[in-house]
């Protein structure tokens, strides 16, 4: 009997994916890979750690930091730091990017974006939370310090992508543009295993996802579509389930294995929305697509965006293929694109 593959063996067998391959991409998913381990271990014994609750302070974003948020973030940047992988990293923690400019870092090739925690809200009570990695090659000469423009680059760009979810099992998904795989940590071993192999997010689904408690600050098109979801038609399998967690890394996981959209629109509260492009929107649009879905802001795919900012936001419409381009329909025709 065939024992299931190991992330580590993955990983070095689809370097053949890429001729010139020097093997620096591997070492940084592994260097992902230790450090979402460790941040697993405090994850679930976080009740008893003293790292549940905020550190009292915010980050740029105006958003309370949780001691996990911080915790995570020093355990990623740390990994990444170590083996002169990485020119550089931009985290949401972190107000600017951080370029790593010792001696070792001068040569190396990519950079990487993070949402080390997502799902703050859920971390002290013990609903799962995930975190998101984005990586591509820097534009600035080996040799120098990277740049911001290194980061602003479309999430057409990435060369990997991937999340964490920590949850009632935990799990690594990652794409390289050549599908989508999933790998289970088997705590007895410590070992990511290859469990959910090649991932198609079906074509359509039931679910929707969205924080429906700001449903009267919705743009048009948005409320129409979510009344599509709650109308009675069983030929189209309506109405839909709403199922709305409140960690994006765990309502887009369920949505890639079960089907489904989640959606985080403009509003009058948000007016880009409150996703961010480069660590959230991006990571998870590149895995989407990988998979047969589709991520789009109401109207453009988001992976053709041409960042402008480090934090910006954007809507968020990700998903199965034929639900998100319902709801573009409908944002089409009730909200026109100015
Ligand atoms: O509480 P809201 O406004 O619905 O927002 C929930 C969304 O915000 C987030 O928590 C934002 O991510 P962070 O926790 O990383 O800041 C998403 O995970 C989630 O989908
Ligand atoms: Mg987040
Ligand atoms: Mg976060």
């Amino acid at each position: 009997m065939s024992r299931p593959v190991t992330l580590g063996e993955f990983i070095i067998e689809k370097q053949k994916d890429f001729p010139y391959a020097s093997g620096e991409l591997s070492q940084l998913l592994s260097s992902i890979r230790l450090a979402s381990k460790i941040v697993n271990r405090e994850i679930n014994r976080a009740g008893l750690a003293d790292i549940l609750g905020s550190v009292g302070q915010q980050n740029i974003q105006g958003e309370t930091q949780m001691k996990l948020d911080v915790y995570a973030n020093e355990v990623f940047i740390n990994a990444l730091r170590a083996r002169g992988l990485v020119g550089g990293l931009a985290s949401e923690e972190n107000d600017d990017y951080i370029a790593f400019d010792e001696e070792i870092h001068k040569d190396s090739k990519y950079v990487v974006l993070i949402d080390p925690l997502d799902g703050s809200s859920n971390i002290d009570v013990n609903v799962s939370v995930g975190t998101i990695f984005s990586i591509y090659r820097r534009l600035s000469a080996p040799g120098t310090k990277v740049t911001i423009e290194d980061f602003l680059q479309p999430g057409h760009k990435q060369v990997a992508a991937g999340y964490i979810v920590y949850g009632s099992s935990t799990m690594l998904v990652y794409t390289t543009g050549h599908g989508v795989n999933g790998f289970t940590l088997d705590p007895s071993l410590g070992v990511f295993l290859l469990s959910h192999k090649n991932i198609k997010m079906p074509t359509s689904g039931t679910i929707y996802s969205i924080n429906e408690g700001n449903y009267v600050k919705f743009p048009e098109g948005v409320k129409k579509y979510i009344k599509y979801c709650q109308e009675s038609d069983p030929a189209t399998k309506r109405p839909y389930t709403s199922r709305y967690i409140g960690s994006l890394v765990s309502d887009f996981h369920r949505n890639l294995l079960k089907g489904g959209i989640y959606i985080y629109p403009q509003g009058t509260n948000a007016p880009n929305g409150k996703l961010r492009l480069l660590y959230e929107c991006n990571p998870l649009a590149f895995i989407a697509e990988q998979a047969g879905g589709l991520a789009t802001d109401g109207y453009r795919r988001i992976l053709d965006i041409q960042p402008n900012d480090l934090h910006q936001r954007v809507p968020y419409f990700v998903g199965s293929a034929d639900m998100v381009s319902k709801a573009m329909e409908f944002m089409n025709q009730f909200n026109q694109k100015l």
